[in-house]
């Protein structure tokens, strides 16, 4: 009787321990997911995936049947049905297989969050939200920067960035603000250099790592 009982207690700590870890990544249009991300992955074992940019990829794969209602969301700066983005990352975690991973730009309203939880809050372990914090003003220029670089993104124009920043205030602050409530955030003042950046990352990444 005792062994098959010891088995399931050792069957079920050792899944608990191998869920996939989740790390979001939040912050204003602009105040540098994408690059801080991969940063984090040139140092630690990480997968990074850009809520943003799997939207993206849908959009541009043919015969997708929500390419046209993507487009129409990103170019007005509203945010993507649930269904669809955590379609997207759930089948980008379970095809990696990794046990890391950085998702970045979700959840960015509490419609991204219900679903979250609904559909992975059994199968991963969100450790913290990193909050990289850093003024509308930074932002704007560093994405309008972005666009003349030849970002390509239909939604890097003043008009597209407004809407955005309006959809950050109103809807992803609220989210920021539910996880600080949990004492689940970091947070770091993206206003500054790379380096700067890079330096609070490391405290908060190292010690991170090496406790889980
Ligand atoms: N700390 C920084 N200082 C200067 N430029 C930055 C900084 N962080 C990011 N950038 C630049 O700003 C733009 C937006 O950064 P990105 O990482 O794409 O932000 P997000 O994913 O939050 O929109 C990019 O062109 C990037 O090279
Ligand atoms: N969880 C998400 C993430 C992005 N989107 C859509 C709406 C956003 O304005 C665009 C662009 O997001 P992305 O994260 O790539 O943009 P930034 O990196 O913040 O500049 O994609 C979404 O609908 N839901
Ligand atoms: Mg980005």
């Amino acid at each position: 009787m005792l062994i098959p009982l010891v088995q399931g207690i050792r069957k079920f700590a050792m899944s608990a321990a191998q869920k996939p870890q989740i790390v979001f990544v939040l912050g204003a249009p602009g105040s540098g997911k994408g690059t801080i991300c991969k940063n984090i992955v040139e140092n630690y074992k990480f997968i990074h995936l850009s809520a943003g940019d799997l939207l993206r990829e849908e959009q541009n794969t043919e015969g997708s049947e929500h390419g046209d209602m993507i487009k129409e969301y990103i170019k007005l700066g509203k945010i993507v049905p649930v269904e669809i983005t955590c379609g997207l990352l759930k089948k980008a975690i379970e095809k990696s297989g990794a046990s890391r991973f950085l998702v970045d730009g979700f959840p960015r309203n509490q419609n991204n969050l219900d679903g979250w939880e609904k559909v992975m809050s059994q199968c991963v372990d969100v450790k913290f939200v990193l909050f990289l914090d850093c003024s509308e003003e930074v932002c704007t220029e560093r994405c309008l920067n972005r666009g003349a670089q030849g970002s390509g993104r239909t939604d890097d124009n003043l008009d597209s960035l407004k809407k955005r920043f309006n959809t950050y205030s109103n809807e992803t602050m609220p989210i920021i603000k539910y996880y600080e409530g949990k004492g689940m955030v970091e947070r770091v003042d993206s206003n500054r250099t790379l380096p700067e950046i890079f330096e609070d990352i490391k405290k908060i990444f190292t010690p991170f790592i090496s406790q889980s």
